[in-house]
C-alpha cells in the first residue's frame, strides 16, 4: 500500500486557503454565536462536573463500607442519585442548545459560500472548471457542516469531561492522576503522524473527486463530439485516469485510518492499568484506600471515553478542515471589490481603447488592438466571421475580462474597476445560453430586480412578448422547469430579454442573444426590445443581417480588428466586406424566387451565421 500522500492541488483549479486563514474563518464564524455557545458550554460544565462527583461519591461509600459506618451511605447514595440526573438534564439541555448552535453556524457557512460563489469572476470560474466549485458546494460544504453541527457539541463535551474528571483524579489522589498521563507519549506520537499526513490526504481526495466531475460531466455535455470524432476510448482513457487517481488518493486515506485506530484502541488501555498497579501497590502499603483506587479506576474509564471521541473527530476534523481549505479558498477568488474606483459612470458612453487581449490558456492575442467609441443611447451591431472576436469584445465591455493592454471604459471608467454590483447594475450581457431556474415564474424574474412589483413583472415580459406567460395557469406564481413545465428555447430567451428591462442596465451586450429564436420571433422579440432598449447603449453581436441594417452603426470585426465602421448605407457605399455580404445575402434571397422575395416581405430573414462566415 502507497504511503505518499497525492498531489495537493492541481493546476487551474479554485484556491485553496492555507492553515490560519481557515482558523481565523472557524473562529471568526464562531464568534458570530458566541452568547449561545457560553451557554452551551456552561450547560455542559455542569454536567461534567456532576458526572465526576459520582464516582468520587462511590468511593466514599466503598471507604464507609469497609470502616462499617453505614450511616453515611444513605446520604452518599442520594448524593449519587442527584448527581446522575444532574447529568442528564444538564446534558439534555447542553446537547439541545449545542446542536442548534451548530445548525446556525452550519447555515451561515452555507450563505457565505453561495455568496461567494456568485462573486467569482467569470474567468476564473471557467479556468477552474463547473466541476471544482459544484465539488465545492456539493461535498465540501456538507463536510464542513458536519463540523460545525456535530463536531463541535462533541468535541468541547469532550475536551470539558477530559479536564473535570482529570481534575477529579487529582483530588481523589495527586498520584493516580499522574497515572494518566501514560497514555500521553503514544497519543502524541501516534497522533502527530496522523495529523501530518491527512490534510493533504484528504486535500487530494477532494481534488481529485472534483477532476472525476470535470471529466464526466465534459464527457456528458460532449457525447454528440464524443461519437461523431471516435473519442470514445480517449474519453474512457480520461475517465479512468481521474478514477485511478481518486482511488490512488482514497487508499493512502484508508492507509492513513487503518495504522491510526487500531494504535489508539492499544493505547487506551495503559492508563487502566497503571492506575490499578500503583494504586493496588499503595493499598496494600496503607497509603490509599481501596474507595479512592475504585474512583480512580472508574475515572480512568470514564476519561477514555471523550479522550476516543476527541481523537475520532481528529479525522473528520481534519477532514471538514480540509472542505473549509476549499470553501474558503473560494474568498481568495471572490471579487471583493477591494481595489475598486469610487469613480461612477457619467452615461452609458462605451470606449474601447487600443485593446488588445490573450485567454489565459493561450499566448496568442485574439484583439489586436481594437479601438472603438459607442455614444450613450446608440445601438451597433458586430459583425464578422466564426472566431474574429465578437465574443470577446462582449467579455471586455462587460467587464468580465481586463484587456491585456489597453482600455474599456463605459462613462469614462474603467468598467473592470468597478464594484461587482456596480457593474452590474451598469451593464448586462445577454448570451443565447438561458437558464430558468427551477422556480416560479416570478423568482426568475426577480433576480433581475428584488423589489420588482407584480406590474413591472408583467410591464417587462409583455416588452419581450412573451405572451404566453400571461396564460399560465397560476400566473406569475406557476412553477418553471422541471419536468412539469420545461420551456423551449425562445420562451427561455425571452424571460432572459425580460430580466434586462427590469435589471435596467445603461449598456445592454446581445451576444446572439435572439439565435435560439425562430426568424419570424427574434425579429419580433427585437422589435419589442428596440422600443425598450431606447436610450440604452446596446451592442448587438449579430448574425442576421436585419439586425446590422437596422443598428446605427455596424462594426464589421475580422481577425480581432476591427475591418469596417459606419452605417448601414457608409458600409454599402464603401463596398466592402460588409457589403459583399450584403449582396450575398440579396442574391441568395433573388435566387430562391418569389418564395424568397415573399418571405423577407413577411419579415422573415435568413440566418446570418452561414454568410457571415463567408466574410
Ligand atoms: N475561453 C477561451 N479560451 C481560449 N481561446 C478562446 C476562448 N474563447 C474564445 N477563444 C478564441 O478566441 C478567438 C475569438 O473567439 P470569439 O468567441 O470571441 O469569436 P466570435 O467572433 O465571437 O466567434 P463566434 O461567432 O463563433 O462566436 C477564437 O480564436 C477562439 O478560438
Amino acid at each position: 500500500m502507497s504511503t505518499t500522500a497525492p498531489e495537493r492541488t492541481a493546476a487551474g483549479q479554485l484556491p485553496v486557503a492555507d492553515t490560519p486563514a481557515v482558523r481565523r474563518a472557524f473562529v471568526r464564524l464562531l464568534l458570530s454565536e458566541k452568547r449561545r455557545a457560553a451557554v452551551a458550554v456552561s450547560l455542559h460544565l455542569v454536567a461534567a462536573v456532576a458526572a465526576a462527583v459520582a464516582p468520587l461519591l462511590l468511593g466514599e461509600m466503598l471507604d464507609r463500607l469497609t470502616a462499617g459506618d453505614a450511616g453515611a451511605i444513605d446520604r452518599l447514595a442520594l448524593g449519587l442519585v442527584a448527581s446522575i440526573v444532574l447529568v442528564v438534564a444538564f446534558t439534555w439541555a447542553g446537547t439541545f442548545v449545542s446542536h442548534r448552535l451548530g445548525e446556525r453556524l452550519s447555515a451561515r457557512m452555507r450563505v457565505q459560500f453561495v455568496d461567494r460563489a456568485l462573486k467569482l469572476p467569470m474567468p476564473v470560474v471557467e479556468q477552474a472548471g463547473s466541476g471544482d466549485l459544484m465539488t465545492r458546494s456539493s461535498a465540501d460544504v456538507p463536510e464542513a457542516g458536519v463540523l460545525f453541527r456535530d463536531g463541535l457539541p462533541q468535541i468541547t463535551v469532550s475536551v470539558l469531561k477530559v479536564v473535570v474528571f482529570l481534575a477529579a483524579m487529582f483530588i481523589a489522589s495527586p498520584l493516580l492522576g499522574l497515572c494518566m498521563f501514560v497514555v500521553v507519549p503514544p497519543l502524541v506520537v501516534g497522533t502527530r503522524w496522523y495529523l501530518k499526513r491527512a490534510r493533504n490526504g484528504y486535500l487530494a481526495e477532494r481534488e481529485a473527486e472534483s477532476a472525476i466531475g470535470d471529466t464526466i460531466g465534459a464527457s456528458a455535455d460532449g457525447a454528440r463530439t464524443t461519437e461523431a470524432y471516435r473519442l470514445r476510448e480517449a474519453r474512457d482513457g480520461a475517465g479512468d485516469a481521474t478514477v485511478s487517481r481518486h482511488w490512488a488518493a482514497a487508499r493512502y486515506t484508508l492507509f492513513l485510518r487503518s495504522v491510526f485506530f487500531p494504535f489508539l484502541d492499544g493505547a487506551y488501555a495503559l492508563p487502566t492499568a497503571a492506575v490499578l498497579l500503583v494504586g493496588g501497590a499503595f493499598y496494600f502499603d496503607g497509603t490509599i484506600t481501596l474507595g479512592t483506587v475504585a474512583a480512580a479506576a472508574v475515572l480512568t474509564r470514564q476519561i477514555m471515553f471523550p479522550i476516543d471521541h476527541i481523537l475520532m473527530w481528529v479525522e473528520k476534523v481534519q477532514r471538514g478542515f480540509a472542505a473549509m481549505s476549499r470553501i474558503e479558498g473560494v474568498a481568495e477568488a471572490e471579487d471583493t471589490g477591494d481595489g475598486a474606483t469610487s469613480e461612477r459612470p457619467v452615461d452609458g458612453t462605451v470606449d474601447l481603447t487600443d485593446v488588445r487581449y490573450a485567454y489565459p490558456t493561450s499566448p496568442r492575442d485574439v484583439l489586436h488592438g481594437v479601438t472603438l467609441s459607442v455614444p450613450a443611447g446608440q445601438r451597433l451591431a458586430v459583425v464578422g466571421p466564426s472566431g474574429a472576436g465578437k465574443s470577446t469584445l462582449a467579455r471586455l465591455i462587460s467587464g468580465s475580462d481586463v484587456p491585456r493592454e489597453g482600455r474599456a471604459a463605459i462613462g469614462g471608467v474603467d468598467v473592470a474597476a468597478l464594484p461587482l454590483d456596480e457593474r452590474r447594475k451598469r451593464v448586462t450581457l445577454v448570451t443565447q445560453e438561458h437558464h430558468v431556474f427551477t422556480a416560479s415564474l416570478r423568482d426568475n424574474l426577480i433576480l433581475a430586480k428584488a423589489d420588482a412589483t407584480d406590474a413591472a413583472l408583467n410591464a417587462a415580459l409583455a416588452a419581450v412578448g412573451a405572451d404566453w406567460a400571461f396564460d399560465l395557469p397560476e400566473g406569475l406564481d406557476t412553477p418553471l422547469g422541471g419536468k412539469e413545465r420545461e420551456l423551449d428555447a425562445a420562451s427561455a430567451q425571452q424571460i432572459a430579454l425580460a430580466r434586462i428591462i427590469l435589471a435596467d442596465p445603461d449598456v445592454v451586450i446581445l451576444d446572439e442573444a435572439t439565435a435560439m429564436l425562430d426568424p419570424r420571433a427574434a425579429r419580433d422579440t427585437e422589435r419589442a426590445l428596440a422600443a425598450v432598449l431606447e436610450g440604452r447603449t446596446v451592442i448587438a453581436i449579430a448574425h442576421r443581417l436585419h439586425t446590422a441594417h437596422d443598428a446605427d452603426r455596424i462594426a464589421v470585426v475580422e481577425d480581432g480588428r476591427v475591418a469596417e465602421l459606419g452605417n448601414h448605407d457608409e458600409l454599402i457605399a464603401l463596398d466592402g466586406h460588409y457589403a459583399a455580404l450584403w449582396r450575398a445575402w440579396h442574391g441568395d434571397e433573388a435566387d430562391r424566387g418569389p418564395q424568397g422575395a415573399q418571405r423577407r416581405r413577411s419579415g422573415e430573414q435568413d440566418e446570418f451565421a452561414t454568410a457571415g462566415n463567408a466574410l
